[in-house]
């Protein structure tokens, strides 16, 4: 077993180097199925086991796959014949592998995927991927726990999404690429990964116009090719790091870091005092001595997102008096709360609201990751609790982030990451557990 220990205390102070996004590069990867002729080359590509995970999906579909490492970049021919299906085993370690669906679809007329299933953070059906598909033209079937869809040619139409989903948007638009005629998808998600998707698919020879904008405007091409595309940055990461500066009081440079993209975070942490500030080379976040509290509630893109909320609420413990954070996206998004409260954290959950009551005097507990962004808001209070900190479950924190010990070591944090038999325990200096 893998663990985080912190030591809290430490202002982290310096600058960091933010890495490609994961949920940019997921789609992207999938995209590539499309390319029937040519190569495709990625730059800016995060090392997350996620990433490994979708290479293995794409290996499997018989699409040839080379990821160098220490140069972020992956090239992917698709050219040969691709299979149809991607299998349980896959699929049930990253939801996100249900994007490979419209891709395959579009190209063979054919898709069979192991249905995704929910995870720690809420149900997350895929009702509305499928409607889409089938609003496309496609004949959708479920047994023995696949997703299967058939289609002889995809026909353009109008599509109404009644929720922007991410994902949804992201099949529906990739499967419309090779559809005959225009589609155009109203109330779709805005967000900058789908921006960049929108991106390459247009380098592939697709004609998609309106990513950014709630309405999205397809018009299918006969044929796509591979094309080259550097990953925009991660946003989620950027976010994670600035609220690190925040809450240690510290000062850090989020190297190249995109103020559009987190507008709603920025907006939130000045108005607890925070100073961010963009400079040529990045975003300047300096934490203050006291932290004011604030009212959060997270909303698909450009609201708050939900994928910060986890760590956000950390700011907000640590912020003097009432805080509230609502979470409107995941119906189970408050977990990481329970192991915050083994840290001393003070609050109650109301529905879909937690009211917080800070400042919160972290003490240093060993907690455990329930999900990814869980992981990263645990060793956030890690940096400022008193003693000792240990996160287990680290396969979480792996999907989203690279090397988050060694970049916040490098700020100053006093951090480190161990590997210790299962059974056996860490014996800590800390105060607390001692006393
Ligand atoms: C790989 C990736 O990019 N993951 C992101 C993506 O996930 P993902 O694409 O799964 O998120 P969605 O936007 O689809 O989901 C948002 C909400 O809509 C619901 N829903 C979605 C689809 C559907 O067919 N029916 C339905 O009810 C979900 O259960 C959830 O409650 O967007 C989320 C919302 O910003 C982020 O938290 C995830 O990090
Ligand atoms: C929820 C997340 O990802 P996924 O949709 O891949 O589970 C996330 O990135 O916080």
């Amino acid at each position: 077993m893998e663990k985080i220990i912190v030591h809290g205390g430490n202002r982290l102070t310096g600058v960091v180097h933010i890495e490609g996004a994961k949920n940019a590069v997921l789609p992207i990867l999938a995209a590539s199925i499309l390319a029937s002729d040519g190569i495709t080359h990625l730059a800016n590509v995060p090392v997350l086991s996620d990433v490994y995970t979708m290479n293995k999906v794409l290996r499997f579909l018989n699409l040839k796959v080379d990821f160098n490492e220490g140069k972020r970049e992956v090239t992917i021919d698709a050219t040969k014949q691709v299979s149809s299906e991607a299998p349980f085993e896959y699929v049930s370690k990253m939801r996100a592998s249900i994007v490979v669906m419209g891709p395959l679809l579009a190209r063979l007329g054919h898709a069979r995927v192991a249905l995704p299933g929910g995870c720690a953070i809420g149900t997350r059906p895929i009702d509305l991927h499928l409607k889409g598909l089938e609003a496309l033209g496609a004949r959708i079937e479920q047994h023995d726990g696949y997703i299967e869809a058939f289609a002889d040619r995809l026909q353009g139409t109008h599509i109404y999404l009644d929720f922007p989903s991410v994902g949804a948007t992201q099949n529906i638009m990739m499967a419309a690429c090779l559809a005959e005629g225009t589609t155009v998808i109203d109330n779709v998600a805005r967000e900058p990964e789908i921006v960049d998707l929108a991106n390459i698919l247009n380098k592939m020879g697709a004609n998609v116009r309106g990513a950014g904008t709630e309405t999205l405007r397809i018009d299918g091409v006969a044929k796509m090719h591979g094309a080259e595309h550097s990953v925009v940055q991660d946003r989620i990461e950027a976010g994670t790091f600035m609220v690190g500066a925040a809450v240690t009081h510290g000062n850090v440079l989020i190297k190249d870091g995109i103020v559009e993209h987190n507008k709603l975070l920025i907006s939130k942490m000045q108005e607890m005092g925070v100073q961010v500030t963009e400079e040529p080379d990045g975003i300047r976040v300096i934490g203050p001595e006291h932290l004011e509290a604030t009212d959060v509630k997270t909303l698909p893109y450009p609201g708050f997102p939900t994928d910060m909320q986890p760590q956000m609420t950390v700011l907000q413990l640590a912020a003097g008096g009432t805080s509230t954070m609502t979470e409107t996206v995941f119906e189970n998004r408050f977990m990481h709360l329970e192991e915050l409260r083994r840290m001393n954290a003070q609050y109650q959950v109301n529905g879909r609201t937690v009211v917080m009551h800070g400042p919160t005097d972290f003490n240093g507990a060993e907690v455990a990751a329930t999900d990814l962004r869980a992981a990263a808001a645990l060793v956030l209070a890690g940096l400022i609790a008193d003693g000792y900190t240990q996160v287990t479950n680290l396969k979480y924190l792996d999907r989203g982030y690279y090397d988050f010990h060694k970049k916040l070591a490098a700020l100053g944090a006093e951090i480190k990451r161990v590997s210790v038999p299962d059974n056996d325990a860490v014996v800590l200096k800390n105060s607390h557990v001692n006393n």
